[in-house]
């Protein structure tokens, strides 16, 4: 891939803060990480987005400073000192001269704009982003597909998809009129490098003289990914800036075709070109886990199989797979939200603290802990799929049902896992895991139930359910954000009662503010080069590693799921396998969890 040299000024292409300043770096003489040279921060400041800090402020280059007085931060204190050609790792720059603000541009092409993840998720993200003032001052967004548009009929699809935030809607109408004329069309064939080279010189004009920085986002059918990896690289790279690909997931079925995916987009691209996305990744609650073990004193101490019995990692939708059965039959919940969104949170649940929040980092202390994890046994998971109901007189369909789904299927809609992470913090704890669809509740979260108090004072007022007095805490990813843990209480009076009560965390009454979707966190990410959120390869082959021999087993055995009606709260099964490790569901307690 033609790859231009890149600056430190092309890299903060986007803004990113430096000491909480967010700065427009500009020309300059940044020469190697030690005894580099900075451009100064003018004290000509403007107050700008609230995109990475809420107080940020935009600074304009005029001189020079010592790297060591201008520690540059991008989102939430990662430092960043520097960034390089193409996936930008942070670590390898050198600076160039010029304003970042005037010449460098970015140009976002949607592959696959005629899609429903684009319609849903990409373009209200990226609108999301242009409102709140975090995307460059030079971009521009191009859809991309085989379906015939014009740049008009797009930016029609898209005005239906835009929306502002509740509590930030002034000049809505006035933003989205300019954000679309910002968004183009160019209609072609995934495989085709003649229609790509046409992209490309589109993508000229827009993007004129200035150093210009391309990202693509492959939102298609992984069975094109790589065939658009290679004429994207070939005829749409950037001639003088990075060039970047966020590929969405499926990442493969398994091991094999995972591999495989991998080896096809690495004859085009670098590693550090490709942004593998795991929206869950991008939560904000997901994004709190470390700050939350790793800012507050009173969690990381308990944070082992000292004091912990046992982790739940749950995923509920209400509903079934309307519209995406067609794809979901090939895949089934385990590779749809086991192997990828839940694995990763246990991972960044269960690692050690990294040597900084650095991505590399990071993503070291992920890949240990999937390799310090047990393989998946067959004996430990209960598959289920959800069979039509009628209640209050609505007939909830079966999986079965859908159109687009075999007749014979056994494809699992719902899965439950008992694992296990050998490694000296965690040896022996279950972490169990549950996914489902069509089930009660939408609903994802992370479940820590503490062990119980040892020669309890107060054993005798909790009567002979010891669970029901032990600490549990929750973080509620979705919906309605909440932390909140379970803690044994008096009841106020003059007698001895104890009752369970929530110290809790609940967004809602917090914060003021609408939590950003994930697609925002993880585009803007891209466009600065953060690649903490996005999963490394050896991240994937070790997901892969340990639940490709369970897949194959289940395949091999045609292992039938048992059936729940829509709307419950999935298989029975679940229940005995939570019970063999000495385990009840949280999710299935109190009236403390509906807070
Ligand atoms: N939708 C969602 O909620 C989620 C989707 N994903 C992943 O994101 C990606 C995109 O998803 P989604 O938008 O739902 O996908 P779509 O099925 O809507 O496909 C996106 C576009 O790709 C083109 N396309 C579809 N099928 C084919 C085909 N067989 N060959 C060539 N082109 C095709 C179509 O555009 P045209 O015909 O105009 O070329 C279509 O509009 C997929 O990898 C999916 O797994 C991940 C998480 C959630
Ligand atoms: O990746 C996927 O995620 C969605 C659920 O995402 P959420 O952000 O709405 O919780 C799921 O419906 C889909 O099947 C899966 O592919």
């Amino acid at each position: 891939m033609d790859q231009g040299a890149m600056s430190l000024a092309q890299a903060v292409s986007s803004s990113i803060c430096v000491r909480g300043l967010d700065a427009h770096l500009g020309s300059t003489q940044v020469a190697s990480q030690t005894g580099l040279a900075l451009p100064a921060v003018s004290v000509a400041m403007r107050r700008t987005s609230q995109c990475r800090n809420p107080f940020a402020v935009r600074a304009t280059v005029t001189g020079n400073m010592p790297i060591e007085s201008a520690q540059v931060l991008t989102n939430n204190g990662l430092s960043k000192t520097a960034a390089s050609t193409n996936g930008a790792s942070p670590k390898s720059a050198h600076v160039n001269s010029g304003s970042v603000d005037t010449e460098t541009t970015v140009s976002i092409t949607v592959v696959g704009a005629s899609g429903d993840l684009a319609k849903k998720k990409i373009f209200p993200a990226l609108f999301a982003l242009y409102y709140e003032g975090c995307l460059p001052k030079h971009f521009t967004i191009f859809g991309f597909a085989r379906s015939k548009m014009t740049d008009e009929s797009l930016r029609e699809m898209i005005s239906g998809t835009l929306t502002c935030r509740i509590d930030q809607s002034e000049n809505c109408g006035e933003k989205q009129e300019e954000f679309l004329k910002r968004c183009f069309y160019h209609a072609g064939q995934y495989s085709s490098e003649e229609s790509f080279g046409q992209l490309s010189d589109k993508l000229r004009k827009q993007e004129g003289s200035r150093v210009a920085n391309r990202l693509f986002y492959l939102s298609i059918p992984p069975n094109i990914f790589v065939d658009v990896a290679r004429s994207s690289s070939l005829a749409a790279s950037s001639a003088n800036g990075w060039t970047r690909v966020i590929v969405e997931k499926p990442f493969g079925r398994d091991s094999e075709s995972s591999a495989e995916l991998t080896r096809g987009l690495k004859t085009y691209l670098k590693e550090d070109q490709i942004y593998r996305i795991d929206h869950y990744l991008g939560k904000e609650l997901v994004e709190n886990l470390s700050v939350l073990r790793f800012s507050n004193l009173v969690f990381e101490p308990l944070w082992s199989r000292q004091y912990i019995r046992n982790v739940q990692l749950i995923f509920s939708e209400d509903f079934g797979t309307e519209g995406r059965g067609g794809y979901f039959d090939n895949y089934g919940i385990i590779r749809d939200i086991m192997q990828n969104h839940l694995l990763q949170i246990l991972a960044l649940f269960a690692m050690e603290p990294p040597v900084s929040l650095d991505a590399e980092d990071i993503r070291n202390e992920k890949v240990k802990v999937l390799r310090s994890m047990r393989v998946l046994d067959v004996d430990n998971v209960v598959v289920g799929q959800y069979k039509g109901h009628t209640r209050g007189g609505v007939k909830y369909p079966a999986y079965l049902d859908d159109k687009t789904v075999p007749k014979n299927s056994i494809t699992p809609t719902f899965a439950a896992a008992a694992v296990f992470i050998d490694n000296a913090r965690w040896d022996g704890v279950p972490f169990l895991m549950k996914a489902g669809k069509a089930l009660h509740k939408k609903r994802a979260e992370i479940r820590v139930q503490f062990r119980h108090v040892p020669g309890n004072l107060y054993k005798r007022s909790f009567g002979t359910d010891l669970d029901l007095a032990t600490n549990e805490l929750v973080i509620r990813v979705q919906p309605d954000e909440a932390i909140y843990l379970k803690i044994n209480n008096k009841v106020p009076g003059l007698g001895m009662r104890l009752d369970r009560s929530n110290l809790n965390l609940h967004y809602a009454d917090r914060y003021d503010r609408e939590i950003p979707d994930a697609y925002e966190r993880l585009l803007l990410d891209a466009i600065e080069g953060e690649r903490r959120l996005f999963i490394r390869s050896d991240e994937l082959d070790a997901a892969w590693a340990l639940f490709t021999p369970l897949l194959n087993e289940l395949e091999k055995r045609k292992i039938s799921p048992e059936l729940y009606p829509y709307g419950s709260r999935g298989p029975v099964g679940a229940h005995y396998l939570a019970a063999k490790y000495n385990v009840r569901w949280g999710d299935n307690s109190s009236e403390l969890d509906s807070a």
